[in-house]
């Protein structure tokens, strides 16, 4: 408990410096920097491979790191013990254990390996299983395994909960729940890092996105500044001698004013004007076909679009 509240009065949750992995000769965590306070809500983006779950998998003790230094609770977790271990929440990307308990006996079974646990009804209740608390793990479908994941994260009270892809699988009421779920966890003052191709999701959920490329970090901000101002300018759309056209400006009033003065037609409307201000998403996919094209000619991709079809890969591919 001395060991608690001195970690949390005088450093942050979490704090790496100069992380380094290798499997083999690939390098899957390159020199990354990662720091978050306590409290905070920090989502950590990245395409396949770019070494999150590796990351995220040091934090929690699971992995031991090439080089770098590691402080998570103050403690490095490579040599960690129990009582560090109570203070941490993981859902990890895939488990299938004890899968012929029923979710309440698998929550309970849980919950008696934490010095101050959670309610295990009230949290079966939480993450909305109340109605299948007598049915065996094996005979859930994939979104309310991924749902008894989270409840077996969280049911030990964690003051840092690590989430590794949590809502895959998950159908758009159970997102939402899920997210509220977050919030409310948050609100209590929980520690939260979530890994996750859902853009949407790190920008509901997030205080703080840091996006990993190549093993070390990219871009980092809050989810509606990441990239800088110039990133999130609106881009203004219309049609021009039946061709498509479009420009990024900070001053999209002045350009609509101009386009009406020389372009409406006789309905006083300009064909085809739209105005798009850059989403996360675009931001996020604009930062990492940057990555890729900083990282050699061969892995350049010439624009967002193919970006978008990698994620798209990727959520319908889990
Ligand atoms: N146990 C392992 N042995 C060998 N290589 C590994 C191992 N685990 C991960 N890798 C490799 O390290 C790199 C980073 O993997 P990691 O799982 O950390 O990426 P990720 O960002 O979490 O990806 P995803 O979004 O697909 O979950 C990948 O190239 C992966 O193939």
């Amino acid at each position: 408990m001395t060991t608690s509240m001195h970690s949390r009065t005088t450093s942050p949750a979490i704090e790496v410096v100069g992380l380094h992995k290798r499997y083999g000769s690939h390098a899957a965590v390159d020199g990354l920097d990662l720091r978050v306070e306590h409290g905070e809500t920090v989502a950590i983006l990245g395409p396949n491979g770019a070494g999150k779950t590796t990351t995220v998998e040091i934090l929690e003790g699971f992995r031991r790191p090439d080089a770098g230094t590691v402080r998570v609770l103050g403690t490095d977790p490579a040599h960690a013990g129990r009582q560090w271990r109570d203070r941490i929440g993981v859902v990890l990307q895939d488990s299938r254990d004890q899968a012929e308990l029923t979710v309440r006996e698998m929550v309970r079974h849980f919950a008696g390996y934490y010095s101050a646990p959670r309610d295990p009804d009230a949290v079966v209740e939480a993450v909305g299983l109340a109605a299948k608390a007598g049915a065996r793990a094996r005979s859930l479908s994939g979104g309310q395994r991924r749902r008894l994941d989270i409840a077996l994260g969280i049911v030990g009270s964690p003051e840092l909960l690590f989430l590794d892809e949590p809502t895959t699988g998950f159908d758009p009421e159970a997102r939402r729940s899920f997210w509220e779920l977050v919030r409310s966890l948050r609100g209590d003052g929980t520690t939260v890092v979530l890994t996750t191709h859902y853009l949407d999701e790190a920008a509901a959920l997030a205080d703080r996105v840091v996006v990993v490329t190549a093993g070390r970090v990219a871009a980092e901000g809050t989810p509606t500044s990441l990239g800088g101002p110039e990133a999130r300018r609106p881009v203004v759309h219309w049609t021009q001698d039946g061709a498509a056209r479009s420009e990024r400006t900070a001053r999209p009033t002045a350009l609509v004013a101009e386009l009406a003065a020389s372009l409406a037609l006789d309905d006083g409307e300009v064909p085809g004007l739209r105005i798009e201000t850059p989403t996360l998403e675009d931001v996020y996919l604009d930062l990492v076909s940057a990555g890729r094209t900083a990282s050699g000619p061969s892995a350049a991709a010439p624009g967002r679009h193919p970006d978008t079809h990698d994620l798209t890969t990727t959520e319908t591919a889990r």
